[in-house]
């Protein structure tokens, strides 16, 4: 039967370690000189529960984990961070080695000033550099400060640093590795000539190498990234609109006699027929038509377009109750397909079908057409799948959706890594990547996703000089697709490869240490891990508790019951303000960590935010909606890409979209219903806004001279291009941009209701440390030559010189990147904006956001079912299509699936805390609406019954306190 813990309210028992083994161990060369090996085999006593910290070393040739018992081998002498160390078991096949952890001749290296690594981190941190290493441990047990160390570790062995790339992914986390690498750096006194190793995300990196070589894959211009989620929904609604066109299009060819039988009127799941009206009419079908009517009725396509709708035909044959929001904005605009069909249709009156609408939002399982076809559009893409992988509904509008992206010289996050899988697969490519990384250190390796993964094979699978850090516990992205257990599986098989030229011996290693956090939270921690997150199958022999260092003081776990989330912010910031007060922490030192910071219209953290600012706190908000990702950003960021680019659609889209004034939807119809002179050539849209605007009566007289203002402000800015530096140019449009947006400038002739807003909420200081960022940052410009002489950009130049379309629209990639990457830019608020101290600040995060950080004092409010843990909501088509594929293997249905990465996240945000955690559970949901939607409130699943018995009154306004003198006990 399990043991309960303390924490379950089980019997205390000491634990009981066993003695350590005293025998020495080697694995390196450079190792040798420091531990003597001695070889032990003994299968039988390698199966008791283990809580050591562990070494798996494999040999060559394929093997899983199974392969090896884990063994309990260490004393866990327990001492402090200063002059602790401890010992570790390496296991080769069944054969155990162990090392002397007595002996004290040679300390552990110290890594920065009062920090000595540990024997186990530092023994695998110098473990050979050229081969395979993973990491697999707990929260806090020092994986990054080993990732960290083994980077020092290459560079004393004469590494140059600028060949070693550190990847991880958020800017945040990347910060954070820089900031480590060049302390432990100045610590062990190097000097490497002021070279660091490289440190960015995933994404940076990715688009890094595409700006440098995008020709090689075939595009003819650098593409720009389509980030923020307002352009994705520009792009479905363009992309939605092609699949309507593409869909009367077999109307028209139906009316006009061009295909046998009845027009094909609805694309319906598994009717592969139904898929050919969904390709691209752009070719022979549309020209096949235009001569037809032309035959049959002289009239060419462009007088069709021209025609008033009255003329054309007034029917209305696309029902936009069933589209939701953006796609219903898809359907008012005008097409010259629609022009064209509702000709035909009225000459031939009563001989043609009604063209059914589509039902997206059933299809794809939810009530916002718009959102939920993203969301199955970012699974899909995210796992690297292909159109052909799906049903043809969903294929088409996958297809639709990529094709539309391509059209307008755009990337999503995941065509990012996909084009640079592509760009990896050209040898010259490969070769100087190769060439100039040689070691790659991966933190947050549960994470990746299938094309991160690709990207790490190509770049390393040839010489294995690869270092991965991970925690399946903390496996919270599989929403974007990653497969951790996947990656680990991966990592192991590739100890031995077929195709490598010499056998790679990789190591896995595991540590139990926490140095972060007491007892008490690790064990809550554990708890959580355990009995919530399921059991891996391939790391369940490696996954032993944690143990917090006996030093640390104990402090209990507080669960707070609130009546209400008044009451329960009212307890959160009177708390925080005591903890200041005390002196005994900063307000740096305590964050408030929420499952999410908008759950629909309701902010949880919003009555926080408004206590901390009553009481004079200043704070910080991290992840959720920053100000960079508010509309009016992200109407800037959409400015500054037309002015580098007027050809970009989807840019000059989300300008017209809500924004410019005097802009209806009958407006927009006819403006996209404009052609230029010269017939049938696809015009841009701002090209459309141009002849718009200077001819009478295409739009309202007031419509034409917002649209007049606006082209003439993006042509004034194109006319500095060239003249003044990137910053001068970016710093003027923002004025102007700022000054006509504001909501006193009430005279403003282009922009409307949607772009105003009060103030510009610091965003200037923001926009001008990204610029600052990315003059200083030479891996962020774009390449030397573009070739093409209007971008050309010569490296040697000074950024700060003139300014090129290609480094504005660079920048733009920059800005892009950073305002609309998960964790966003955080804004500091306080009483009346006056913070003095901008580091000094209480932390508001989402727990994505909190990932890799840690406080001393943690908050975790809203602890209830159906907000943390999320409800399960209905299942996405990308899931259904991949549980179809792996029914054999009897995957966790996407249900257990979502409780399971629910745990992670609990588990994150519980591991954050070092010192104090304060769980808040509420007695009644926030808001009325709650109650139907979401359901019977109960506290979280993941609170270990002893902290919530159900017996207790339903309203403790401070709760109770649970926690145990971990010095007395401990063992599950
Ligand atoms: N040997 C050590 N001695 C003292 N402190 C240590 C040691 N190793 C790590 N730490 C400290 O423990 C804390 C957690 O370390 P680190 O961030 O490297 O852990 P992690 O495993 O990457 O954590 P997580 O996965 O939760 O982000 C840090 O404050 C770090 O400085």
């Amino acid at each position: 039967m399990k043991r309960k813990t303390p924490l379950e309210g089980g019997a205390r028992k000491k634990p009981a370690y066993q003695k350590p083994t005293a025998t020495k161990l080697h694995s390196t060369p450079a190792a040798k000189s420091r531990y003597k090996p001695k070889l032990h085999s003994k299968p039988s006593a390698l199966s008791q529960p283990s809580s050591s910290q562990v070494v798996v070393k494999a040999e060559s040739r394929t093997l899983t984990i199974d392969d090896y018992v884990v063994s309990y081998t260490n004393s866990l002498a327990r001492s402090t961070p200063s002059t602790g160390f401890q010992s570790a078991g390496t296991l080769v096949k069944n054969e155990v080695i162990t090392i002397d952890d007595t002996d004290d001749d040679e300390k552990p290296t110290e890594i920065s000033e009062g920090m000595r690594l540990d024997t186990t981190q530092d023994y695998i941190s110098k473990l050979d550099i050229d081969r395979p290493l993973l990491i697999v441990a707990g929260a806090g047990s020092g994986k990054t400060t080993t990732l960290c160390a083994r980077v020092i570790e290459m560079i004393r062995r004469g590494v140059l640093p600028a060949s070693i790339l550190v990847i991880t992914f958020t800017n945040k986390a990347a910060g954070e590795l820089k900031a480590r690498i060049k302390k432990y750096m100045e610590a062990s006194q190097m000097d490497s000539g002021g070279r660091m190793p490289f440190a960015s995300t995933f994404h940076s990196w990715c688009y890094g190498l595409i700006m440098r070589n995008y020709r090689l894959v075939g595009l003819a211009q650098c593409p720009m990234i389509a980030a923020a989620d307002s352009e994705h929904l520009a792009v479905l609604k363009v992309a939605l609109q092609r699949i309507e066109d593409c869909r009367m299009l077999a109307l028209c060819e139906g009316l006009l006699g061009l295909v046998a039988g009845e027009p094909v009127p609805v694309c319906e799941e598994g009717e592969e027929g139904a898929m050919p009206v969904f390709v691209d009419f752009a070719d022979a079908r549309w020209a096949a038509v235009a001569a037809a009517t032309k035959e049959r009725y002289d009239v060419t396509v462009d007088q069709i377009a021209a025609m008033q709708p009255s003329e054309a035909g007034e029917r209305t044959v696309v029902s936009r109750k069933k589209f939701g929001a953006q796609a219903q904005a898809a359907a008012d605009e005008m097409s010259v397909t629609r022009s064209l069909f509702q000709f035909l249709a009225a000459k031939q009156k009563g001989r043609v079908a009604e063209l059914e609408p589509i039902n997206y939002a059933g299809k794809f399982g939810g009530k916002d057409a718009g959102s939920c076809i993203m969301s199955f559009i970012y699974r899909a893409k995210s796992r690297g799948d292909l159109p052909k992988d799906y049903p043809p509904f969903e294929a088409a509008v996958l297809k639709a959706y990529n094709a539309t992206l391509e059209r307008f010289n755009l990337i999503d996050f995941d065509d990012m890594l996909r084009l640079a899988n592509d760009l990896l697969g050209v040898p010259e490519v490969l070769e100087t990547v190769r060439a100039e990384f040689r070691y790659l250190l991966v933190d947050e390796f549960q994470d990746l996703n299938q094309l991160q993964m690709s990207l790490v094979l190509k770049m390393q699978q040839h010489s294995g000089r690869i270092t991965a850090v991970g925690d399946e516990r903390q496996s919270i992205y599989a929403f974007r697709g990653a497969t951790c257990e996947h990656n680990f599986q991966t990592f192991l098989d590739w100890f031995v490869d077929a195709t490598v030229e010499r056998s790679v011996e990789g190591t896995m290693a595991s540590l139990t240490q926490n140095y972060r956090s007491h007892q008490s939270i690790v064990d809550l921690g554990n708890i959580v891990a355990r009995d919530t997150i399921g059991e891996s199958a391939l790391l369940g022999r490696l996954r032993v508790p944690l143990m917090a260092l006996p030093s640390a003081p104990v402090v209990p776990v507080s669960v707070w019951h609130s009546d209400s989330h008044h009451e329960e912010a009212a307890n959160i910031t009177s708390k925080i303000k005591e903890l200041i007060d005390s002196g005994d922490c900063k307000a740096a030192d305590i964050a408030v960590i929420s499952r999410c910071l908008n759950f629909g219209a309701y902010h949880p953290t919003g009555l926080i935010e408004a206590g901390l600012m009553t009481k004079g706190i200043p704070y910080v908000v991290r992840g959720g909606h920053s100000a960079l990702k508010s509309k009016r950003m992200q109407l800037f960021l959409a400015l500054i890409r037309v002015v580098a680019n007027t050809d970009d659609d989807i840019a000059t889209r989300i300008c017209l979209g809500d924004a410019v004034k005097s802009l209806g939807p009958a407006n927009l119809r006819k403006l996209e219903a404009v052609r230029a002179d010269s017939g049938m050539k696809p015009i841009s849209l701002f090209a459309k806004m141009e002849i718009a605007a200077q001819r009478a009566h295409v739009v309202t007289k007031p419509a034409a001279e917002s649209l007049a203002g606006f082209v003439a402000s993006i042509r004034g800015w194109q006319a500095q291009l060239g003249l003044s530096p990137l910053r001068r140019l970016v710093e003027v449009m923002f004025r102007e941009f700022v000054a006509e947006t504001d909501d006193d400038a009430k005279s403003a002739p282009i922009w409307g209701k949607a772009a105003a807003s009060k103030g510009t909420d610091g965003l200037w200081t923001m926009v001008d440390a990204i610029l600052e960022g990315f003059l200083d940052s030479p891996d962020a410009l774009p390449p030397q030559d573009d070739g093409d002489s209007s971008f050309a950009w010569d490296r040697k130049a000074d950024p700060r010189g003139p300014c090129t379309k290609m480094l504005l629209r660079a920048f733009s990639g920059q800005l892009c990147l950073l305002s609309t990457s998960a964790e966003g830019i955080s804004v500091v608020r306080g009483p009346d904006e006056k913070v003095k101290d901008k580091d000094d600040v209480v932390v508001i995060t989402t727990v994505h956001q909190a990932k890799g950080l840690e406080w001393k004092h943690v908050f975790i409010p809203h602890f209830i079912e159906n907000l943390f843990p999320m409800k399960f909501r209905s299942e996405n088509p990308a899931d259904k299509a991949v549980i179809r594929e792996r029914d054999a293997v009897r995957e966790p249905s996407p249900k257990e699936q979502h409780y399971r990465e629910e745990g992670r996240l609990a588990y994150v945000a519980i591991t954050r805390a070092k010192l104090g955690l304060y769980i808040s559970v509420l007695a009644q949901y926030p808001m009325p609406w709650m109650e139907n939607f979401l359901g019977d409130l109960k506290p979280s699943r993941y609170l270990p019954a002893i902290m919530c018995p159900p017996g207790k009154p339903k309203h403790r306004s401070r709760g109770f306190e649970y926690g145990h003198d971990y010095n007395s006990d401990c063992e599950y």
